[in-house]
């Protein structure tokens, strides 16, 4: 009997850590966090401190959760509303929105103290400059009032590289901001090919996402032009900032390349909702690979190989 009740107690706490661990939406972190990776590496010149590194992505990672967890409970009537979220953790009655905000307010503090002991003041109050435009611009005045919302709230997704910058300088310069601008334009072809997809859901809770405003054809038609847009951004790295090198640019105008059919394809059959399901994946693919190639372009490695390859050659 004491057996039975110490498994069942194991249970329940099990269950409510899975719950609090899926409010902070797990899947999206790896990804910011491996933009915030990238920009360390390329501030430090390919030589990041592992402990710096270790603690950025640690703090990164509760902030980001901090703002996803204010996310879900803000939207928790439209999340009860929707199939697709009707399951998270507060619309489904597991946890109290009570709580989930005590654990998000710990989340932020933490993530805030980690940054400002061991790394510095800039990135700690840049992290939390995402946590509130994330909570206050993008869900709260944004979200529900118009379809520029994932534009304009795109920013908050863009400041993890300004958190790994500034945890290598201490400051900002034209690169950072050249990281942030690649995922600001990188993020309307993203969401939207996932929009299109689940158009009907945000309809049905009267949240104007674009392709719920402008139809499908609209939406795609921006896409196109958000992905034109962002692909000569990633080639300012090389050049005129030249802290990229060959590797990083050969990876840049490949990657460039299928991001421009996926979307020409899509822009031809805006209405085909496994073309844009194929887009919005290799969206996420484009980044952690565009990213990839910083770190390993940014590598000593990488410099020497290229160098005596010229010298071979030479
Ligand atoms: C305002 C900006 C953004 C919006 C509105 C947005 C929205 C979404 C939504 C609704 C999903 C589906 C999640 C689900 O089914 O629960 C998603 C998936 C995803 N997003 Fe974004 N996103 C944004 C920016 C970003 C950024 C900046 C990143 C990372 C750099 C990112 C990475 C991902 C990843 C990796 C997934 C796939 C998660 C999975 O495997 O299911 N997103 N996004
Ligand atoms: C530096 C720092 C802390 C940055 C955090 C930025 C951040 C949390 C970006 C994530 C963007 C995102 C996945 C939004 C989901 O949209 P949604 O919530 O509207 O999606 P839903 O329809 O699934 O609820």
């Amino acid at each position: 009997m004491i057996g039975t009740d110490i498994v069942r107690r194991n249970e329940n706490v099990l269950q409510v850590v899975r719950s609090y661990y899926q409010l902070t939406k797990p899947r999206i972190i790896p990804l910011l966090l491996i933009t915030t990776a990238a920009s360390m590496w390329i501030a430090s010149k390919g030589e990041v401190d592992s402990f710096k590194l270790f603690i950025t992505l640690i703090g990164g990672t509760l902030a980001a959760a901090s703002a996803q967890v204010m996310n879900c409970i803000y939207d928790r009537d439209i999340d009860y509303e929707m199939l697709r979220t009707r399951a998270r953790p507060i619309p489904s009655g597991r946890v109290q929105s009570s709580h989930a905000l005590i654990f998000a307010l710990v989340l932020a503090v933490i993530s805030f103290s980690l940054f400002l002991i061991y790394i510095n003041l800039l990135s700690g109050l840049l992290a939390m400059s995402g946590i509130a435009f994330y909570m206050l611009v993008y869900t709260h005045f944004l979200k529900r009032n118009t379809p520029q919302n994932i534009v304009i709230g795109g920013a908050a997704g863009s400041i993890p590289p300004l958190v790994g910058w500034a945890a290598v300088t201490g400051d900002l310069s034209w690169a950072p901001w050249i990281l942030f601008a690649i995922i600001f334009l990188w993020t309307p072809p993203h969401f939207w090919a996932l929009a299109l997809m689940i158009k009907d859901d945000y309809a049905q809770v009267n949240v104007p996402m674009m392709p719920v405003i402008e139809g499908e054809e609209s939406t795609v038609r921006q896409i196109w032009w958000y992905t034109l847009l962002v692909i000569p951004c990633t080639f300012l790295l090389v050049y005129p900032l030249g802290v990229s090198g060959w590797l990083y640019g050969v990876m840049a105008v490949l990657l460039g390349a299928m991001f421009i059919k996926k979307t020409w394809l899509l822009k031809q059959n805006p209405f085909n909702k496994d073309m844009a399901k194929s887009l919005f994946k290799f969206s996420i693919l484009y980044l952690m690979l565009l990213c990839t190639a910083m770190v390993v372009d940014s590598l000593p490695f990488t410099h020497q190989v290229f160098t005596a390859m010229i010298n071979f050659v030479s």
